[in-house]
């Protein structure tokens, strides 16, 4: 196995990023000083190929993961995350690794490959692949799969699975278009952030630089070596079976009766119905878009999409079920209904969640993202005794704000976004959709089995008492990047400078009241609801949230907003307009 020494020593070459030095100097013996000698065959040392696309490798990261465009085809959307590009990234990936790891000389890291339902997906599972092989790392290759299991991968102790492995990659893109692919990052002490996904695209742009196309062919060659398959996901559900059953009194079939329709959107997330469900006792008929189709043809594999959440509550209603489970495209995120059609998602199913994890851990802190409602405050706090900690926007945000919050003393056991993303200190800090509906499971099985309710029931009455907005609006104010208005700045600082003035504005009106304790943008109570106008994450948007008792006190929201930020020229209102103009 020739990959099987190539570069363990690529160490050596981290974070040197001044080139990937091991990989060019072809079929040249390295000295280790204390390591065997090593062959570094990787990459053949001709003079790079200059015919690879120039790609900006930091315009690939996406907060802490990566996302490109991985399919031609869609206009204006050239494709930015080639197969050699994908093996760059995995290479430095795994010479991350390696630096982090720092193995003993006879032991060789293993990272675990999966991939949700994308077209482009067997494509660039096999760059990844040979990304990681050409480095000297072993691959082992879990076909489809769920974000969350292949965290889990890096925790399981199961060597008959090869388990568990030292790094782990996800291939997916959440529930972005079908054009679009992208990468997680997980090792056993949870995702990478930021910063480590910054260091890796750098390396990884000096990789791709030295690329040849020969070496490209010789390391294809050399990482088929180095791959092998297991049937991961098969650990993963049987984890997840028996934590119901355990949470249940050791009983085989704790939801022996039940009816739950699983949606998986044609994602990844088709397991849960067959694999999960199904051995617990539950009856799945009607559940539906199960099987995997990267072209997603029924709708968007995302619990925050109405058209997707509509899907699952028909299905529920016309199958009259007790539950309906939807999971996006990677699992990462899940929301439910409840057999009257009821949707726990967003605000909801975090009131659930905190009523479920704070039975468990009285006065406990959820930490949530910033655009939760008032009412989850109060229901958190004056219903169920806990605390809410509204802190940003991102998975990863909230995910390390809890765990801060344990480390200086405050108990935190969850951290959600409205998102659908959500995370349990008992589950290793994993944002798992599926693991946040095992809890659910395990609350119906217990209510039946204590006889203190069946059926959804027992799930609308744990949120009795949550208030509600009547009107609750989400609209994404575009920033124009190539406006003069922006005067050659970032569109960071031109949103910034939008909210400042935005703050500036409100504090002089008597009916508006600033949130005390905001982490980012500007939030404003006021004619009994509130808004919130941020940064996104991500992209050139300000999202503005507004929450009102009536349409009228929504409209009175938005124009308090509009008159603020319709001076500034470069940023598209026409959503606002319209929304006030209703
Ligand atoms: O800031 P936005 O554009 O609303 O996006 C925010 C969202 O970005 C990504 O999708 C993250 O995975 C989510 O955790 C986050 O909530």
């Amino acid at each position: 196995m020739r990959s099987a020494h190539l570069l363990q020593g690529c160490r050596l070459a981290w974070p040197d990023k001044s080139a990937m030095r091991l990989h060019t100097l072809t079929k040249h013996r390295i000295d280790l000083g204390n390591r065997a000698s090593i062959h570094c065959n990787a990459v053949q040392c001709t003079s790079a190929v200059s015919s690879f696309e120039k790609i900006d490798f930091l315009k690939l990261q996406n907060g802490s993961d990566i996302r490109g465009v991985a399919v031609a085809g869609v206009k204006g959307e050239p494709v930015n995350l080639t197969e050699p590009v994908t093996k760059a990234i995995a290479a430095s990936f795994a010479a991350w690794l390696l630096e982090k790891k720092k193995p003993a000389e006879s032991k060789r890291l293993r990272i675990s490959v999966g991939h949700d339902s994308r077209i482009s997906a067997q494509k660039l599972q096999d760059a990844v692949s040979h990304g990681i092989a050409s480095i000297g790392v072993d691959v082992i290759q879990y076909g489809l799969a769920s974000t969350p299991a292949m965290f889990n991968s890096t925790l399981t102790e199961y060597e008959n699975f090869l388990c568990p492995v030292d790094g782990s990659i996800m291939i997916t893109a959440s529930h972005l278009p079908y054009n679009r692919n992208g990468f997680k990052f997980f090792t056993g002490a949870g995702g990478l952030g930021k910063a480590d996904i910054k260091d890796i695209l750098e390396h990884a742009a000096n990789i791709y630089e030295k690329f040849t196309d020969t070496s490209l062919k010789e390391s294809e060659e050399a990482a088929n070596a180095a791959v092998r398959k297991v049937d991961y996901m098969t650990v993963y559900t049987a984890d997840l079976v028996a934590a119901v059953r355990r949470d249940a009194g050791n009983v085989e079939k704790p939801l022996e009766g039940f009816h739950i329709i699983v949606d998986a959107g044609n994602g990844a997330g088709g397991f849960f119905a067959g694999k999960v469900l199904e051995p617990l006792g539950v009856v799945t008929t009607g559940s539906q878009f199960l099987e995997p189709d990267g072209m997603f043809p029924n709708h968007i594999p995302n619990p925050e999409d109405k058209a997707a959440m509509k899907a699952i509550t028909q299905a529920v209603l016309e199958n009259k079920a007790d539950l309906g489970i939807i999971f996006d495209t990677d699992v990462d995120r899940s929301a439910a209904v409840d057999s009257s059609g009821r949707e726990f998602n967003r605000n909801r199913l975090i009131a659930l969640m905190s009523a479920l994890v704070l039975e468990e851990h009285p006065g406990t802190t959820i930490v949530t993202d910033s655009v939760t409602s008032d009412g989850l405050t109060s229901f958190i706090e004056k219903k169920l005794g806990g605390k809410h900690h509204r802190f940003k926007r991102g998975y990863k945000n909230v995910i390390d704000e809890a765990i801060r919050l344990n480390s200086i003393g405050e108990e935190s056991h969850l951290a959600i976004e409205t998102s659908g993303h959500g995370a349990l200190k008992e589950n290793h800090w994993l944002d798992d959709g599926a693991y946040l509906m095992v809890k659910l499971l395990n609350k119906l099985a217990s209510a039946r089995a204590s006889g203190s309710g069946s059926g959804g029931k027992v799930l609308i009455d744990l949120i009795d008492g949550l208030e509600e907005a009547a009107v609750a609006v989400e609209l994404r104010l575009k920033i124009d990047q190539n406006h003069a208005d922006l005067k050659g700045g970032s569109f960071r600082d031109y949103g910034e400078a939008v909210l400042k003035h935005l703050e500036n504005t409100t504090s002089s009106d008597p009916k508006l009241k600033k949130a005390s304790n905001t982490y980012e943008g500007v939030r404003v109570s006021g004619h009994g609801g509130w808004f919130l106008l941020r940064l996104s994450l991500h992209d050139p948007v300000l999202p503005l949230n507004i929450e009102a008792p009536s349409n009228e006190d929504a409209v009175k929201l938005g124009l308090a907003v509009l008159a603020a930020v319709k001076k500034f020229a470069a940023l598209d209102t026409s959503a606002l307009d319209k929304f006030v103009q209703q």
